[in-house]
């Protein structure tokens, strides 16, 4: 293998994120992303490395479409994937089951179990092997790397994985808490353990994942003990678009008495719930911004997405028993102040608290904002799981010497 690049490809249910990035010196060649695909009004940003970034809207039918719309760009900055600087390909694959403990070279069998997988992750691995199999086509040559949300999870305890259900039909199912995000818990978890100036195998850390997904995690000593999400991406907290915990009782009730079919339950508890459900926003910048002006619909919306997050630090406390930090990342996590803020009031008693000034400081990189001598840090780690995958992607090829 000669080439020393990585594009990284992180396809969500309708958007793929993408960057190209040099692993020589970790330059970042291309970044960029397509959204709302499926629509008539899909968008294309993509930025170059001098910057200079070029957008357009128009309709992108599916994944495989996004993705042909991602290699012309590219292209047309002379990093097209006909490249022989191109060492590999790396995926975002969202559910790996109990298989994928690592990142995987994709082949036929691969293939199969991403697939076998769809039913637990019905919004993700579609999109994902879509992504896979158009990349595929355009470089057959390359390695694809999958690299799986669930992998960093899978270290987890039985006391925290498995649901308190009939032993038998849960195995036979393979019901169980899975756990996503994975990838972003264990950079994060890792680069607050940098910040401490500690070494991870030392340092026990409550992640609190805020994107459009949302997921809180308990690491201790770089292993992950506990999360949020379960078997799909479902569980947890309140999210942009989907409900988090609550009584599994609320789907016999809405099928017997609402006469609501599966399906429609499903779309309902994913789509149209969570932030969405509760106030018709799913973007924590609108939320806010009708809070300050005094709707009520959304003022409720962001208390009851709070009340959950205290709840789920409350709970990862007792889990870890010493917390050394507490971090906040992704979408919400990273750009939120009233968010953090809001989490972490009256949680004194566990040493836990929020420099007004340090959290309303808007910056790029991992920063403290608990005030000075506090028992337990509460910081702002911003994600870069592409970084990662391409870093995990571009080790596994080289290890494996000879795979292209
Ligand atoms: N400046 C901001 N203030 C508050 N929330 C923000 C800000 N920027 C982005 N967000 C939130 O972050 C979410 C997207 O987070 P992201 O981690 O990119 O999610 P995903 O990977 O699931 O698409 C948006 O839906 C929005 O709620
Ligand atoms: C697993 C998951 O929820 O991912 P995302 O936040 O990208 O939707
Ligand atoms: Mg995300």
């Amino acid at each position: 293998m000669n080439g020393t690049r990585v594009l990284v490809l992180n396809s969500g249910s309708s958007s793929v994120k993408y960057q190209l990035i040099d692993m020589h010196g970790g330059d970042r060649l291309a970044v960029g992303l397509v959204e709302r695909i499926g629509e008539e009004t899909s968008r294309l940003k993509h930025t170059p490395a001098g910057g200079g970034s070029r957008e357009w809207s128009g309709p992108v039918a599916d994944h495989d479409a996004a993705l042909k719309a991602v290699a012309a760009e590219l292209a047309g900055d002379g990093l097209g994937l006909d490249s022989p600087e191109l060492a590999a390909i790396g995926h975002r694959v969202v559910h790996g089951g109990r298989r994928f403990t690592e990142p995987t070279v994709v082949d036929d069998a691969v293939l199969a179990e991403i697939e076998r997988l769809i039913p637990v992750a019905p919004l993700h691995n579609p999109a994902n092997l879509t992504g896979i199999r158009t990349a595929q086509q355009l470089r057959p040559d390359l390695p694809q790397v999958a690299v799986f949300d669930t992998a960093f999870h899978t270290t987890m305890p039985e006391s925290a994985a498995r649901y308190a259900i009939d032993v038998e039909t849960a195995d036979a199912h393979r019901v169980r808490r899975y756990g996503f995000h994975g990838t972003s818990h264990a950079y994060v978890s890792r680069e607050t353990a940098r910040l401490l100036g500690r070494a991870p195998e030392d340092v026990n850390v409550i992640v609190l994942h805020l994107g459009n997904g949302a997921s809180a995690s308990a690491v201790r000593g770089g292993r992950c003990v506990d999360t949020s999400m379960g078997l799909t991406p479902l569980e947890g907290l309140v999210m942009g678009t989907r409900s988090g915990d609550m009584d599994p009782a609320v789907i016999f009730h809405l099928m017997r008495v609402g006469e609501m079919s599966a399906d429609e339950i499903d779309t309902l508890l994913n789509k149209r719930s969570g932030l969405i459900g509760l106030c018709g926003d799913n973007d924590m910048r609108e939320i806010r911004r009708r809070v300050d002006a005094g709707d009520e619909r959304a003022r409720l919306a962001f208390d009851i997405y709070i009340h959950r997050l205290k709840k789920y630090i409350g709970a990862y406390y007792a889990v870890l028993g010493r917390v050394d930090a507490v971090a906040f990342t992704a979408g919400v996590g990273e750009n939120s102040a009233p968010v953090r803020e809001a989490a972490v009031a009256g949680l004194e008693g566990f040493g836990l608290a929020v420099d007004g000034e340090l959290n309303a400081v808007r910056g790029d990189g991992a920063r403290l904002i608990s005030p000075a001598h506090a028992r337990v840090a509460v910081a702002v780690v911003p994600t870069d799981e592409e970084m990662e995958i391409a870093t995990q992607t571009y080790a596994l090829v080289n290890d494996s010497g000879n795979l292209t």
